[in-house]
């Protein structure tokens, strides 16, 4: 049974559909990647699975149960816009959250200073939110939504605005909680940290999913299209373009990357590389998500 099992919820705001009929599911252990350019639909879809706005249709079982108030203990939520209150201290406010979602004020506190040493700041304990940075806010903002130790997990876009040190800090903390067995729905504009980080994706345009499944068998429906040559010593290679099958060469750090429109130019590049000189790199180079994303959609996801 999945922890997460979504069935074609819809939800309209007056004429506008903002999600049409998504469908997925969600394992214990996995971080589950939703994408989609900006107004795709994936901030209401997570707020359909946090139950804060019901689906006009479709059905959502966490457990393989419907949503109850029960279930919202355990439920973890970092919203896009964050929500503390700036004049209330980070402990007063942590641990009012964590009681009202069902631990005792002493087990809160014991989490709490527990996560602000993980995170490098336990003198936020007595500081008012108000007096953090922006990224700093965020951990606090992190920490609210994790503290009642819930087993399904939403974040959104919950690596935004922070510097490359707390990213990794925080991308750290996700991976330690998937690895306890959480469920964690995740959506980003960062592809990058969705190959670190997602098992299964759905990519969502204008309502619909336009793409579902495993990273690594939605990478292999793709076409190889980039070869990376190069020889030694950096040296050029004359005529790539007068190649068959390549549609354009250009000369990058990393050696020569060439764009191919059919799959035996891969090998051509190589033998037309060797009458050249020694070839110390070559590669047929997989997709990236970036570049699936942007043929799903048509667009880029910024
Ligand atoms: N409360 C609302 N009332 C009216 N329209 C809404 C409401 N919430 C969302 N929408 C519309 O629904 C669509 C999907 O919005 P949503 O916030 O889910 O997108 P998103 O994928 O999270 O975008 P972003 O990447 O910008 O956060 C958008 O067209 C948005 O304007």
């Amino acid at each position: 049974m999945s922890t997460l099992q979504v069935e074609r919820i819809v939800k309209q705001f007056g004429d506008k559909t903002a999600v049409n009929g998504i469908s997925f599911k969600a394992e214990a252990g996995e971080i589950y990647g939703l994408l989609g350019a900006n107004g795709a639909g994936k901030t209401t879809t997570m707020r359909m699975v946090l139950g804060l706005i019901m689906p006009d249709s479709g059905s959502i079982l966490y457990h393989g149960k419907p949503y109850s108030r029960e279930q919202l203990r355990d439920l973890g939520y970092l919203p896009e816009e964050r929500g503390l209150y700036p004049k209330v201290k980070v402990s007063d406010q942590v641990i009012y959250l964590a009681r009202l979602r069902g631990v005792s004020a002493k087990e809160a506190d014991r989490r709490l200073k527990e996560w602000l040493e993980r995170f490098n700041v336990p003198e936020y304990y007595d500081k008012k939110v108000e007096e953090l940075s922006k990224g700093n806010q965020q951990k606090i903002q992190f920490i609210s939504a994790v503290i009642h130790d819930p087993s399904i997990l939403v974040l959104d876009e919950a690596f935004s605005g922070l510097d490359p040190v707390n990213v990794e800090l925080l991308k750290a903390a996700v991976k330690d909680l998937r690895d306890k067995g959480k469920t964690i729905l995740f959506s980003t504009h960062r592809m990058e940290h969705v190959e670190e980080l997602c098992r299964n994706i759905t990519i969502l345009h204008r309502s619909n999913v336009v793409l579902q499944g495993s990273l690594r068998e939605i990478k292999k429906q793709f076409p190889r299209e980039r070869v990376i040559v190069r020889l030694e010593d950096d040296r050029a290679i004359e005529g790539l373009e007068t190649i068959a099958g390549v549609r354009s060469a250009a000369k990058l750090e990393s050696g020569y990357e060439v764009l191919i429109d059919r799959p035996d130019a891969a090998q051509a590049i190589l033998d037309h590389a060797r009458q050249q000189g020694d070839v110390v790199r070559f590669e047929l180079m997989e997709p990236t998500l970036n570049e699936i994303f942007i043929r799903s959609v048509g667009e880029n996801i910024e």
